[in-house]
C-alpha cells in the first residue's frame, strides 16, 4: 500500500503539527529531518550509525545512482535497501534538479531533458517516465515527480512556461507510476512557480488535483532571500491538503527548519550537516563552531555541552580540531555524526514541543542560545 499520513497533534498557536508517515519500510515521525545519502551512503556514516542517531528515513539520488553504480547493478542487487543494507524508508529525488545543478550541456524539451554525465560526458535522456522507472529500480519508498526547478531570479514568463510543463510532466509520471510501480511505492507531486504567488497557486491547485501521496514545495533554497523563502513557503503550504505529508526541499539550517515546520511542513532534507562537517564546522546548541580555530587548541571540553551523542560523549574540541587540521578522515566522520544527531535531536524536541503546545517557546529558547 502507498504511504498513509496520520495527523496526531496540531500546535495551538502555529501551523506546526506532529504526525506519523506509515510506509511499508517503517514509520516516520514528523516533523523530521532526512539525511542525504546521494550515492547510496550518507557520507562517512554506517547504517548502524544512522540507526543509533535516530535517522528514520534517508535520501537517495536518482541522477547519481543512475550514473553510478547504474541500474543494471541496482536491479541485480534487488534495489537500494538491499544494496546498502538499510531496511528503513528511502526517499529519492526525480533527477531533474541534479541534471540542472550538475550535468553538462543540458537541453530541455517537452519530452524531457538531454544531458551529458558530469562523470564521463556520456549522453543521456531523462523523461518523466524514465525518472519513475529508475526510482522503481531503486525500490524507493517515496518517489518525486520529474520537475524543472527554476532559479530564484527567473523571469515571470520563463517560470510560467516551466511550471506549466512541470504540471504536464507530473501527469505523465503519475500515469506511468499507476501502471508500473509496486503498490508499496508512493509518489509526491512537486509545486513550482518561482517567487510568483499567482503561479504558485496555479501549480499547487493543479498538482493537488492530480491526487498524489504527498506534496513537495520545490523551487526554494535556490538562492532566494530568507524573506522570499518564508513568504512563498507561508503562502504555498496552506494550499496543500492537511491529510498528506508536505516536504520542503533542500532545507536546511536550524532556522530554516524551524520556519518550515512552523508553516506546517513535515519533512526536510539538506546536505548541510555532512558538507560543513567535512569542512570542519559543527552545529551546536550555542551556534556554529569552526573547530579549526586556534580558540579550541587547548579546549578539552565537549563539542556541545548539551549534546549526548557519541562524538560529544567521547572526544574534546581540542582532539577534533587536531583531527581536522591533520585532515584525518575520523574528523569528518565524528563531526558528521554530531551534526546529523544535532538536527535529528532538534526535530525530536520540536515534536515534543508541539505535543505540549510550546513550539514557539522552544523556538525562542533555541534561537537565543544558538545566537539567531
Ligand atoms: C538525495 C537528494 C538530494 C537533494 C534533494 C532535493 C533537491 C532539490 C532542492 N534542493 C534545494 N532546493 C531544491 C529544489 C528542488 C526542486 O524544486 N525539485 C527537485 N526535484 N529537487 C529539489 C532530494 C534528494
Amino acid at each position: 500500500m502507498p504511504l498513509k499520513y496520520e495527523l496526531i497533534k496540531k500546535d495551538k498557536y502555529t501551523n506546526a503539527r506532529v504526525g506519523v508517515i506509515h510506509t511499508a519500510s517503517g514509520d516516520i515521525p514528523t516533523p523530521i529531518f532526512m539525511p542525504v545519502g546521494t550515492v547510496g551512503t550518507v557520507k562517512t556514516m554506517t547504517v548502524d550509525d544512522l540507526k543509533e542517531m535516530g535517522a528514520k528515513i534517508i535520501l537517495g539520488n536518482t541522477y547519481h545512482l543512475y550514473l553510478k553504480p547504474g541500474m543494471d547493478i541496482m536491479k541485480k542487487a534487488g534495489g537500494l535497501h538491499k544494496f546498502m543494507n538499510w531496511d528503513r524508508p528511502i526517499l529519492t529525488d526525480s533527477g531533474g534538479f541534479q541534471v540542472f545543478s550538475l550535468a553538462d550541456n543540458r537541453k530541455i524539451s517537452e519530452d524531457g531533458v538531454m544531458f551529458r554525465s558530469h562523470i564521463d560526458g556520456s549522453k543521456h535522456f531523462f523523461t518523466p517516465e524514465k525518472s519513475i522507472e529508475i526510482q522503481n529500480d531503486i525500490h524507493s519508498d517515496i518517489m518525486m515527480s520529474f520537475d524543472e526547478c527554476v532559479d530564484a531570479n527567473a523571469s515571470y514568463d520563463y517560470v510560467k512556461n516551466s511550471m506549466e510543463r512541470t504540471l504536464r510532466w507530473a501527469k505523465r509520471g503519475l500515469d506511468y507510476h499507476k501502471a508500473n510501480s509496486h503498490p508499496d511505492q508512493s509518489l509526491f507531486g512537486i509545486v513550482q512557480g518561482g517567487m510568483f504567488k499567482d503561479l504558485r497557486e496555479i501549480s499547487a491547485r493543479e498538482t493537488v488535483a492530480m491526487d498524489f501521496d504527498g506534496y513537495s514545495i520545490g523551487g526554494l533554497s535556490v538562492g532566494e532571500t530568507k524573506e522570499e523563502m518564508i513568504d512563498i513557503l507561508n503562502f504555498t503550504t496552506p494550499l496543500l491538503p492537511e491529510d498528506k505529508p508536505r516536504y520542503n526541499m533542500g532545507v536546511g539550517t536550524p532556522d530554516y527548519l524551524f520556519e518550515s515546520f512552523e508553516a506546517g511542513i513535515d519533512m526536510a532534507d539538506c546536505v548541510l550537516p555532512t558538507r560543513i562537517a567535512r569542512n570542519g564546522t559543527a552545529l551546536t546548541s550555542e551556534g556554529r563552531v569552526v573547530i579549526k580555530n586556534a580558540t579550541y587548541k587547548e579546549d578539552f571540553s565537549p563539542l556541545d555541552p548539551e549534546c549526548d551523542c557519541y562524538t560529544c560523549s567521547n572526544y574534546s574540541r581540542a582532539y577534533l580540531r587536531h583531527l581536522v587540521n591533520a585532515k584525518e578522515i575520523l574528523g569528518a566522520r565524528l563531526l558528521s555524526y554530531h551534526n546529523l544527531y544535532f538536527l535529528l535531536k532538534m526535530c525530536e524536541n520540536i515534536r515534543e514541543a508541539i505535543m505540549n503546545d510550546s513550539f514557539l517557546d522552544y523556538k525562542k529558547e533555541f534561537y537565543e542560545k544558538y545566537g539567531y
